[in-house]
């Protein structure tokens, strides 16, 4: 008979040795204490190797998620200039409109080359940021002054935030059990929900853009900054995840699923038991005939979850020691100086 770990467990990318698995987040909340151990055990194997999972039962009705993108697109359809106006400000704040051309995802170790890359290939992408609300002095650029349809989505992102900022605390009860840590290991590091929303759209792109220039990109090859990402897609695709060959392999939207993905805070705070792997999103895959002219939009939703700002990472537990020989790579750093780091590289 199949174990429990096994019957859990579905290959939802498995390509190029990058494991994808597609995990059941029900028994965590609705099984024995041996199947959510198994859960936990699942989810933390497959951010120590891929660094990716994909998520069914998270908990977050398909009907909410459906109505934040409905929302999300009634945003970006809004005037350039209404946009604008809720303009991003400083790495500090993180919140606000950012339209396309302004951010360039790269990897950390080629920030020197983003001026360039900016100009020549720039990620065609805008996106709005929303962080915790009501915390004084970084205030969100709600569009709620502009119209009912703006208070409306003001009352949609604030309520989607509280539910993303839930299922953050539940997956790192499951990561916290799979280290062989207490269930509750996390919860004074994450209860602050100091996360960023982020509402992608990707307009779309006439075929001969990508055709000429090979280097343009939806958005560039980078790592996650915080924890964990929670990753809602539409269904056209075009997210890829660099496995360890090196090449990048699709990571296709399975619908009533998400991606989880670890960032680079968390493979810090794990002493790099855990991965936090590269990703991009390229045009989807090729139009064909030659009466279509463009690749479609996309939009997807991202959810940076982020240790409270104040609190100090440094190795956890079992993760170091002369017990297994592993010294504690990296030295203390706030969640909050960390964040604020990496976003002063990319802006
Ligand atoms: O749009 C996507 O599917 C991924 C976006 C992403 O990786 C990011 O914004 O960090
Ligand atoms: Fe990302």
């Amino acid at each position: 008979m199949a174990s429990k770990l096994e019957t859990n467990l579905s290959a939802a990318v498995d390509k190029d040795d990058l494991m994808i698995p597609l995990i059941d987040f029900g028994p965590f909340f609705t099984g024995t204490p041996s199947d959510k151990h198994s859960v936990a055990l699942s989810i933390t194997e497959a951010f120590k190797t891929s660094g990716f999972i994909y998520l069914k039962a998270h908990g977050i009705p398909p009907s909410i998620v459906s109505g934040v993108f409905a929302s999300s697109a009634r945003f970006f359809a809004r005037p350039q200039s209404e946009k604008d106006s809720l303009g991003w400000t400083t790495p500090q704040s993180n919140r606000g409109y950012v339209a396309i051309g302004r951010e360039k995802l790269t990897t950390v170790d080629e920030t020197e080359g983003v001026d360039t890359l900016r100009v020549s290939a720039p990620d065609i992408k805008e996106t709005m940021e929303i962080g915790r609300d009501g915390v004084k002095n970084l205030p969100n650029r709600w569009p709620d002054h502009l119209d009912d349809e703006g208070k409306h989505f003001k009352e949609t992102m604030q309520s989607f935030f509280e539910m993303g900022k839930t299922l953050h605390k539940h997956i790192m009860q499951a990561i916290a059990l799979g280290m062989n840590l207490p269930e509750q290991f996390f919860e004074d590091s994450v209860n602050g929900g100091d996360n960023t929303l982020r509402l992608l759209h990707y307009p779309p792109v006439s075929k001969e853009v990508f055709k000429n220039n090979p280097n343009q990109v939806r958005a560039g090859e980078h790592s996650d900054y915080g924890s964990i990402t929670l990753l809602f897609q539409d269904r056209h695709g075009g997210l890829q995840v660099r496995s360890p060959k090196g090449t990048f392999v699709d990571a296709t939207p399975i619908p009533d699923t998400i991606v989880v993905n670890a960032g680079d805070l968390l493979a810090r705070w794990s002493n790099d038991t855990i991965k936090s792997t590269r990703h991009r999103v390229i045009q989807p895959t090729a139009p064909s005939g030659d009466d279509v002219s463009d690749y479609p939009a996309r939009y997807s939703i991202a959810y940076f979850c982020q240790p409270n700002k104040e609190k100090l990472i440094e190795a956890l537990p079992g993760t170091y020691g002369d017990e297994i020989q592993v010294p504690k790579k990296y030295s203390a750093i706030t969640s909050g100086d960390y964040l604020v780091q990496r976003l002063t590289a990319t802006y």
